[in-house]
């Protein structure tokens, strides 16, 4: 019997400007996924869930419909078909699940990713993470019905990841500036990503496109460059910002106290229902975290929100 644990955190999809193209990971939280091997195959699905904390029981249960078993089941198929492996065990899964759910914080893809890492180590190592980022993918698919890649490429791969095409799939990494923090409101709601992604155009027009690929190009220049003035500028969103908005209460006071407290920009993290800043200090970070929680409590409906500073982990998924 061997037991290997998985851990990957938290991963804000989009990053305004780059719907479904670019994301990048936080260091904390995240989720932790426990792996046990026996030798002997002792189930119908070479992989089953043993337990689940924290979830309060919403999770399936069923390996099939759990990114993080489901994916751990692709992992097994892909080695049976391209590495000539045939597992023949039995993997039982632990899900200490810390990220909440539907909450733009990747929760599905930390899941998925924590228990590739996870995997691959318990088996020895047979694959690398640009081919685990595959199977980390199809989980998203399972958890939302789209499989974006901006949640599960840096959960693990860690840092910002461009998703310069789907197909084939061309991943790349680019390194945050040192100075760049994220400040990470989650206010006490539920979004379902599937729902965040119905409201929007199904087609834009040429001059929405022109606005939003030029700030993606000026993003991508300002974190190469570390031009914190340019990220700022670049963070605007002008597809699916206005459309989810309005599913988000209190978004725009949370924005402007961000900004008002010095942030550099301030946007929709994935699908939302969080928010996320960036600031060129920890300072100005901690002081965009108490603005955004006072804003949240300030609406109508007086949300509670949990606030979290952290710089862009470059590690991504890892072993504990
Ligand atoms: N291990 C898992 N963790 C989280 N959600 C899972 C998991 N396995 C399956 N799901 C399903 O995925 C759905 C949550 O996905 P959803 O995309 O809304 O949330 P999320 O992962 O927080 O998304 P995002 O941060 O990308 O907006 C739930 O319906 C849940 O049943
Ligand atoms: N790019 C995805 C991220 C989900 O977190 C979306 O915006 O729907």
């Amino acid at each position: 019997m061997k037991t290997v644990t998985g851990f990957a955190s938290a991963t804000i999809g989009n990053v305004a400007c780059g719907f479904d193209v670019l994301g990048f990971a936080i260091k904390e939280p995240g989720d932790e996924v426990i792996l046990t091997l026996h030798e002997e195959s002792s189930s119908e699905s070479p992989v089953s869930i043993k337990t689940i904390h924290g979830d309060g029981g919403a999770l399936p249960r069923d390996p099939k419909k759990n990114t993080s078993s489901f994916v751990v089941l692709k992992f097994l198929e892909y080695l049976r078909n391209h590495k000539g492996i045939d597992f023949q065990g039995h993997i039982d899964l632990e899900l200490k699940k810390n990220l909440p759910l539907s909450s733009g914080m990747g929760s599905s893809a930390a899941s998925a990713a924590a228990a590739l890492i996870a995997a691959n180590e318990l088996l020895g190592g047979p694959c690398t993470k640009m081919e685990l980022v595959h199977f980390a993918i199809e989980g998203e698919r399972v958890a939302c019905g789209s499989a974006h890649a901006d949640n599960a490429a840096p959960a693990m791969l860690g840092n910002f990841i461009l998703i310069r095409s789907y197909n084939p799939l061309d991943l790349i990494t680019i390194p945050p500036p040192d100075q760049l923090y994220c400040t990470l409101a989650h206010p006490h709601i539920e979004l379902r990503t599937a729902y965040a992604r119905s409201v929007l155009p199904r087609s834009i027009s040429l001059k929405t496109a022109t606005e939003q690929w030029g700030n993606v190009g000026a993003l991508i220049s300002g974190l190469l460059t570390s031009d914190y003035e340019l990220i700022g500028r670049a963070l605007v969103d002008v597809i699916a910002e206005p459309k989810r908005a309005t599913l988000i209460p209190g978004f725009y006071q949370v924005k402007e106290a961000a900004l008002g407290a010095g942030a550099l920009g301030c946007s929709i993290a994935g699908s939302g229902p969080s928010i996320f800043a960036f600031s060129s200090s920890a300072a100005t970070a901690e002081k965009a975290g108490t603005a955004m929680r006072n804003a949240f409590l300030d609406i109508d409906e007086h949300l509670e929100a949990d606030i979290w500073v952290s710089p862009v982990c470059r590690e991504g998924a890892r072993i504990l």
